[in-house]
């Protein structure tokens, strides 16, 4: 039985797990797919590096091509990172006929069509598991297990490093700035954390989400992206207070074969599944139209739960490889793209304003929301505990995206309104 040979680009968090799987699960890998599976070559930047397991030094190389135009090597997996200079490496490794797994979001995100093409063209495949919600098999849920549904709806906590922060800022009273150090010392963060932290990662998920749930090709520029960096610990105590839990949430929508993408922090109500879920844990929650509501939850990122979904993805390859066939056909765009218009998105809205603390100013606010047709839930006055402002607190129906803003910026002129607080999307 001749091995399944594997090139392995990057060492670090995920790749040292792979390495992990697959030394320590060969019996069981081998008798599943019927070969045993090895890792012939691994590229790194610096191969002076200490390493947290045990590698021979002849494995390690800071040459990719070598790995890449080596005859020897079935499989790629690339779980080093970074778009252009990877994408070039995936490419050419296509063009020889090697199968590839990838981890990486960025890449799929904006390049996933022409990608899984040149696979397509040269009879490989690409899975990419791990690039979504970590340890969770939510990408073959989509093309899988709902290939018989129509999807309207994907709610997704997918960024396991925010998800950490914002959970230690709420349950322990803890720092941004240190948990976010924590989050990086856990190889939870990606090599520039702002990518988790503006929103940017989880709207890479979500756009790739988007694409396999509602079968149209979700781009990240269709994407509207707001990160935490702009929630205050003042922000989470309110949310608490009034029942609900801050969590970035990616939410994707389909109506009509119309489609709206949004990640942005998000007041969850406590009664609904999402606000439960916590630390580096994710859920992806899926409604259908035959289904009704699902949820999917696990470890969202670190070592060993993405390198469990690479590895499957490693296997699956081998699978295909044995009975001749490939299946990379899921990222190609299937109906025309259509975006919703924000007239027909609706969501229910949190909003903080700080106000002139003087008699009608409640009743200048209410009918502002009355001349956008926004409807209000609950409306909380008093007095600001910092200085000589009253503080509002709205809490509005359901309402579409166009009149919230358009009250917004009627806000910006009201000189009873010192200033605009905080606006939140709130879900439950
Ligand atoms: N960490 C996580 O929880 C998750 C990560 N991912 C994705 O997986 C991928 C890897 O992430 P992670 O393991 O955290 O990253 P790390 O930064 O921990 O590791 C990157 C590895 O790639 C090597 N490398 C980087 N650039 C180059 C280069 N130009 N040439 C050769 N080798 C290079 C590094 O070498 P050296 O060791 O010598 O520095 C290192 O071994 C990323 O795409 C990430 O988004 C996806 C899901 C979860
Ligand atoms: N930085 C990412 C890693 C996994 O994709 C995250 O925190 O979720």
């Amino acid at each position: 039985m001749r091995p399944v040979k594997v090139g392995l680009l990057g060492l670090g968090t995920v790749g040292t797990g792979v390495v992990r799987i697959v030394e320590g699960n060969q019996a069981d890998l081998s008798s599943q797919v019927g070969s045993p599976i090895v890792i012939e070559k691994i590229v790194v930047k610096n191969t002076d590096k200490v390493r947290s397991i045990p590698i021979s030094p002849e494995k390690l190389t800071e040459d990719p091509w070598e790995v890449i135009k080596n005859p020897e090597i079935d499989v790629i997996v690339e779980v080093m990172g970074g778009i252009d200079q990877t994408k070039a490496y995936i490419l050419a490794a296509l063009e020889h006929g090697k199968h590839v797994v990838t981890a990486n979001k960025d890449l799929m995100a904006l390049y996933g069509s022409e990608i899984i093409a040149k696979a397509q063209e040269h009879q490989c495949d690409v899975f990419y598991e791990a690039s979504v919600a970590g340890g969770i098999p939510i990408i073959r849920t989509l093309i899988e297990g709902f290939s018989s549904d129509r999807i309207t709806r994907i709610m997704g906590i997918v960024n396991g490093t925010t998800n950490y922060i914002l959970t230690k800022m709420s349950q322990e009273g803890a720092s941004y700035e240190s948990v976010l150090k924590e989050a990086q010392q856990l190889g939870y963060a990606e090599s520039d954390p702002t990518s988790d932290v503006e929103g940017l990662d989880a709207a890479r998920k979500m756009a790739i989400l988007g694409t396999l749930g509602f079968r149209s090709h979700v781009e990240l520029k269709d994407v509207s992206v707001e990160g935490i960096t702009g929630i205050s610990s003042e922000d989470i105590a309110f949310a608490k207070r009034l029942g609900y839990e801050m969590k970035l949430l990616g939410i994707a929508e389909m109506q009509d074969d119309a489609f709206t993408v949004s990640v942005q922090p998000t007041m969850v109500s406590q009664n609904h599944p999402l606000a439960a879920v916590n630390g580096v844990f994710n859920a992806v929650y899926v409604h259908g139209e035959a289904v009704g509501e699902t949820m999917f939850y696990g470890a969202g990122a670190g070592e060993m739960p993405t390198a469990t979904s690479v590895v499957a993805d490693l296997v699956a390859v081998v699978r295909n490889m044995k009975l001749g066939v490939n299946g990379s056909k899921a990222m190609l765009p299937y109906k025309p793209k259509r975006l919703m218009s924000d007239e027909l998105v609706f969501c229910k809205n949190f909003i903080l304003l700080h106000v002139d603390d003087k008699a009608g100013v409640l009743a200048k606010i209410t009918q502002v929301f009355a001349e956008f047709d926004v409807s209000l839930a609950s409306v909380v006055q008093q007095p600001n505990e910092h200085n000589p402002d009253a503080e509002i607190i709205i809490v509005t129906h359901a309402a579409s995206k166009a009149s919230v803003q358009q009250v917004l910026e009627h806000f910006e002129s009201l000189e009873v309104i010192r200033k605009i607080k905080s606006v939140y999307r709130v879900v439950g």
